[in-house]
């Protein structure tokens, strides 16, 4: 299901295939696409293309139809199932195995700077698409298909391995100074981010430093606007000051604003914080000062 009266159109695009563009201006934080999947399928398994054949066997011949309109990327001129399974499938949930194809978010061309956020809710059993920033009227919607803290040739070599194509997003082709400083943040994040995890039990102290260190990082890469990753970061946080809490009552005096960080991040990318551990000690913290 849609949302419906859509504020999106697919549209063949210069040199990237179909792209989902904006049909209206959207706003930072508003739900573009709800979407069930055609099928899913267990990329962990190893008769992938046998199960792939076994699930569209069964579909309804529209539904057989949008799927084999996507695209395979990896023989273009005369696409396999499993070759359109793999260029379009998403994952349901972060660490899933369970993959599922939906054929409107498929349309979505990929950006190092993005402007929505795709997921998958589990309680509603849909993939969502919330918008990141706000999208002028027919300018392209684009997500993101990898981690945005790699530097720009292992993004660059993700994207060519995974789905054939060179990536030219303006962060991608701009200049190479430009390119070294962007490389050298992005870096930095990655090793902040690791270091949160490192820090979390024995020295929380320094974790929450880490904390607002890259969100510090994030602000100078201009991603900070990225709320995936600003409510992860807080996310993280605010679990060290709230299992700190008894103990160390200073560690967790701002633990109201990571609260709203999270839930205020969270809100504009999944449109909701539900399958969050800590969903009630989130609201607690958040309203209480
Ligand atoms: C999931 S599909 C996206 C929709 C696709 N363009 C279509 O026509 O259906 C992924 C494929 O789109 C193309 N693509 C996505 N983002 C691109 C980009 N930024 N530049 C060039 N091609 C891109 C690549 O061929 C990639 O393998």
């Amino acid at each position: 299901m849609s949302v419906p009266d859509p504020s999106y159109y697919i549209q063949k695009t210069a040199y990237k295939g179909f792209g989902l563009f904006a049909k209206r201006k959207i706003f930072r934080g508003e739900l573009i696409i709800s979407e069930q999947p055609l099928f899913t399928y267990d990329r962990d398994k190893n008769y992938l293309t046998h199960q792939i054949e076994e699930k569209i066997k069964i579909l309804s011949i529209e539904d057989k139809s949008l799927f084999n309109s996507l695209f395979d990327c990896y023989l273009p001129k005369s696409p396999t199932p499993i070759g359109i399974a793999e260029t379009n499938s998403l994952p349901l949930g972060s660490f899933s195995n369970i993959y599922g194809i939906f054929p409107t978010i498929s349309r979505i061309n990929h950006s190092c700077v993005p402007n929505v956020y795709h997921s998958w809710n589990c309680f509603k059993k849909f993939e969502t698409v919330y918008a990141l920033k706000d999208i002028e009227k027919n300018e392209e919607i684009v997500t993101s298909y990898i981690d945005l803290y790699a530097d720009r040739d292992t993004r660059k070599n993700q994207l060519k391995k995974s789905f054939r194509f060179i990536c030219c997003c303006q962060i991608c082709k701009n200049d190479s100074s430009n390119i070294k400083k962007s490389d050298i943040r992005r870096k930095v994040l990655n090793q902040l981010d690791q270091e949160i995890a490192l820090f979390a039990f024995k020295n929380p102290e320094k974790a929450i430093i880490k904390g607002e260190q890259l969100l510090k990082y994030l602000k100078d890469e201009d991603m900070y606007y990225l709320a995936n990753y600003v409510g992860r970061i807080a996310y993280d946080v605010f679990q060290i000051m709230l299992t700190n809490i008894k103990t160390n009552k200073k560690l967790s005096a701002t633990i109201d604003i990571w609260a709203r960080l999270v839930i205020e991040n969270f809100l504009i990318c999944s449109g909701n914080y539900d399958d969050c551990n800590l969903k009630d000690h989130l609201e607690i913290f958040a309203n209480k000062f």
